[in-house]
């Protein structure tokens, strides 16, 4: 049975998450080769579900190394700014560790499917009157001034935890991709996939013992929403807005290493609209039978918009993380292109057995 990252990577990983693993068999998630993509782009496109994480969102990955490594440390308490994946994995882990678990969320930006979970595992909800930046502002004073652990992204166990999922890939594929997509928030992801397609691809790194698993390195693709897209502007966002609100950030913490993996890479980081992201959400369920969170799409909505600008070669090799399940923020797969709502049929008995169709 799959025992977790920690457990399977743990030669790749510092001994400060290795020592105390706190898990919920979160990561070895599947790769799933996506038929439709691949033919409306000319490549071979794979979508990795990392919705299918203990609780529905990439954050795990990063979330079980955090927490390890804070159990390590004697912490009672942990604390985090989310737009509420972060959230709902801290406290899910927090719950495992018995620690207690502060979280701090845009008030009212928050998905309801996300704010049940922290809410569930019974950590303490602060609804901040600001948007993503001011809770993580909050959230970094408050672990300066109480005993309390601060998770997010800056955390360096976050990252160590999430470059698991690059190597889940090539552990899949037998090599690195030579493009790899994903959405683009607080920036840590981007930052992590990175760090480890680069440390396979490195016979000198730590666990490698003289052998690279991988023979190259893929382009990195990040992708922000245009109402959100500091990177991409090249200054903060101080009004982020975007209806995929898991990457509505102005301001994002790994900004610096987000760019070094865009230019290490070889890659880009642009931004698609909110109307590309809901086009390539529907697309993900109606195609592919994969359900997604609206951020979670902005990954192949970009290879969509790159594959427009003629960007994406022949026969390429493609991944797409999709970050969040698709049951984390429903609404949007009640809702058609033009906005109105999809009303589930409604059929008595009769009508039925008179159409014959019993
Ligand atoms: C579904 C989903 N997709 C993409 C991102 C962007 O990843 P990063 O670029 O590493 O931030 C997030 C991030 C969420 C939070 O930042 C939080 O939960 O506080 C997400 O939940």
């Amino acid at each position: 049975q799959w025992r977790g990252v920690i457990a399977e990577y743990a030669d790749r990983l510092p001994a400060s998450v290795t020592e105390r693993v706190v898990t919920l068999r979160e990561g070895g998630t599947p790769l799933i080769p996506a038929e439709h993509l691949s033919a409306l782009v000319g490549a071979q496109v794979h979508v990795k579900y990392e919705g299918l994480n203990p609780t529905g969102s990439f954050k795990d990955r990063g979330m079980t190394a955090a927490i390890s490594d804070a159990a390590r440390t004697g912490a009672k308490a942990v604390i985090c700014a989310s737009t509420g994946n972060t959230s709902a994995s801290a406290a899910a882990y927090a719950t495992k560790a018995g620690m207690a678990c502060g979280v701090l969320v845009p008030e009212g930006k928050i998905a309801m499917g996300k704010l049940s979970q922290a809410i569930a595992h019974g950590a303490t909800l602060i609804q901040v009157d600001g948007n993503f930046d001011d809770c993580l502002d909050l959230a970094r004073k408050l672990a300066e001034a109480y005993p309390v652990e601060l998770v997010n992204s800056v955390n360096p166990a976050r990252i160590e935890g999430q470059k698991t999922a690059a190597f889940e890939v090539v552990d899949a594929l037998g090599d690195a991709p030579d493009i790899h997509c994903l959405p683009v928030g607080n920036a840590g992801n981007i930052t992590a996939y990175w760090k480890g397609y680069s440390e396979y691809a490195d016979s000198a790194a730590p666990g490698a013992d003289g052998v690279a698993v991988a023979s190259r390195r893929p382009r990195m693709w990040g992708f922000q929403a245009s109402g959100a897209a500091p990177i991409v502007l090249g200054h903060p966002v101080s009004h982020p807005e975007t209806i995929a609100t898991a990457i509505r950030i102005g301001n994002p913490a790994s900004w610096r290493q987000a760019e070094a993996a865009r230019d290490e890479s070889g890659g880009l980081i642009d931004a698609v609209t909110d109307e590309e992201i809901l086009d390539a959400h529907r697309l993900l369920s109606s195609r592919e039978g994969i359900f997604v969170e609206p951020a979670s799409a902005a990954s192949v909505a970009g290879l969509l918009k790159m594959h427009v600008a003629g960007k994406v070669p022949a026969g390429a090799t493609v991944v797409c993380t999709v970050t969040g399940h698709g049951l984390k923020d429903p609404q949007w797969a009640l809702r058609t292109a033009d906005g109105s709502d999809i009303e589930p049929v409604r059929v008595s008995v009769d009508v039925v057995s008179a159409a014959g169709a019993l």
